[in-house]
């Protein structure tokens, strides 16, 4: 399987390069030269199967030419060594919880998958000198890549992040690990750290100086692993005796890679009826469904902090996913956006309802399905983080304590270092090459 650029203007390349490489060299974003399909029969027994056998299907049939079966096998095993449920929130809502990892958030899937592809390939080719990672967070992608990659031999990881803008404990995370993780605190916003990591991967002199990767989910082996989980959803929906036709999923969206890698596998045939992409006040993806306008912009802080992008990197995915065709779009994704208050009430409103404590993120995504969801469809929503990551903010929105697992709170006893940067590229490359061992 090869792999061409949303912009159109690099060569094609193999999945070792579009691994290796993160972002193509004019700037666009790797897919798969084709969305192969995956047979009707297995959707057929699908309610029997596991997580773990699900997800070895999805993955053979993505990158079964690429990566040998056995070794695939291994690197899913080793990725999902840890639960994802499924529960029953109220009549029509089903939340998947896909913080049990880790670091105690869904990119904790694609982070490990990353690492594991990564490490195959580096060590297949012998090569030389240190891998670099480069990756922008708003809040859990820094804590799942660092977590993935620590201390993992011929790999060192800067994490940017925007200073006062992360909650405590998700900066916890990234900040107390040492060894060959690098956090940076930059003076800015999210979409300025992934402005800075984009520049890098196609600067010249950077380029030649040190081996450069992105861990977002520009990345193709951190984003398209992501697609485990709908089928997952799924099949734990056949289970349940939810009639299969009238599923719908709302993912809460920031740089939309998640919800890229739902439409990819739908166009696999994954047989969900339609998705939801479920906003804060970071609106523009909305604001482009209902006009058909693009128009990113810088974003704005908020509780779900995780989702504050103003220029989401997979709308260019989408967009060519589509062949930007906005009906067609429209057709398969509605959208949302809500303000705190908004978000606090949910909290507030399924706790006192249900006993169920959201996370501000999974918040947005269960208010979505309340608002849209049609007679006779059931939802399913992603809670992509645990909500004792958020705690300050869930225990004010829903007047109750909310226990931090011992995990999270092992994080929170280390000694916090960082860097701290302008948004100025040139102080940037400067601190990178200043790093070259
Ligand atoms: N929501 C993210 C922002 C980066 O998204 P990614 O999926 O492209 O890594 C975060 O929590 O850091």
């Amino acid at each position: 399987m090869m792999y061409y650029s949303t912009n159109h203007s690099s060569p094609d390349v193999t999945l070792r390069d579009a691994i290796v490489h993160g972002l193509a060299p004019d700037r666009g974003l790797y897919m798969p030269e084709r969305i192969p399909s995956i047979p009707k029969a297995f959707f057929r027994h699908i309610g029997e199967m596991s997580l773990h056998e699900i997800a070895y299907v999805v993955a053979n049939t993505l990158f079964g030419d690429d990566v040998d079966s056995e070794e695939l096998r291994n690197i899913v095993a080793d990725t999902l060594g840890f639960d994802i449920p499924l529960r029953k929130v109220d009549d029509n809502r089903y939340v998947l919880e896909l913080f049990h990892g880790p670091t105690l958030a869904f990119k904790d899937v694609g982070a490990r998958f990353m690492a594991h592809m990564l490490s195959h390939f580096h060590s297949k080719e012998k090569s030389t000198g240190d891998v670099n990672v480069l990756v922008a967070t708003s809040g859990d992608t820094g804590s799942a890549v660092a977590n993935g990659f620590l201390n993992v031999p011929g790999v060192r990881v800067f994490v940017l992040y925007p200073y006062g803008k992360v909650s405590p404990i998700q900066e916890a995370q990234f900040t107390t690990l040492g060894g060959n993780i690098t956090a940076i605190e930059i003076d800015g916003t999210f979409d300025d750290c992934q402005s800075l990591v984009k520049s890098a991967f196609i600067d010249d002199e950077l380029n030649k100086a040190m081996h450069l990767t992105s861990a977002n989910s520009i990345n193709v082996a951190r984003f398209l692993p992501q697609m485990f989980y709908y089928y997952h959803a799924y099949a734990r929906m056949v289970q349940e005796g939810v009639d299969p036709e009238q599923i719908v999923v709302a993912v809460p969206s920031g740089n939309f890679g998640n919800i890229c890698s739902a439409l990819i596998a739908k166009r696999m045939g994954l047989p969900i009826k339609r998705f939801i992409a479920a906003n804060n006040r970071n609106d523009v993806f909305l604001r482009y469904l209902n006009t058909g306008e693009y128009n990113p912009g810088a974003s704005i802080p908020t509780i779900a902090n995780a989702m504050d992008v103003g220029e989401p990197s997979n709308f260019a995915r989408i967009l060519d996913l589509y062949g930007n065709d906005h009906a067609a779009i429209k057709a398969d994704i509605s959208g949302c956006s809500y303000t705190d208050d908004q978000i606090r009430s949910t909290m507030r409103e399924v706790y006192d309802s249900t006993g169920y404590i959201l996370d501000p993120h999974g918040a947005t995504a269960c208010r979505a399905l309340g608002e849209q969801l049609l007679p006779g469809e059931k939802g399913i929503f992603l809670e992509t983080a645990h909500p004792a990551k958020f705690k300050d903010t869930v225990e004010d929105a829903i007047g109750a304590r909310v226990q931090i697992p011992s995990r999270l709170a092992a994080f929170m006893r280390g000694e916090k270092s960082t860097v701290r940067l302008s948004r100025q590229f040139p102080a940037f490359k400067k601190f990178l090459l200043s790093q070259i061992q």
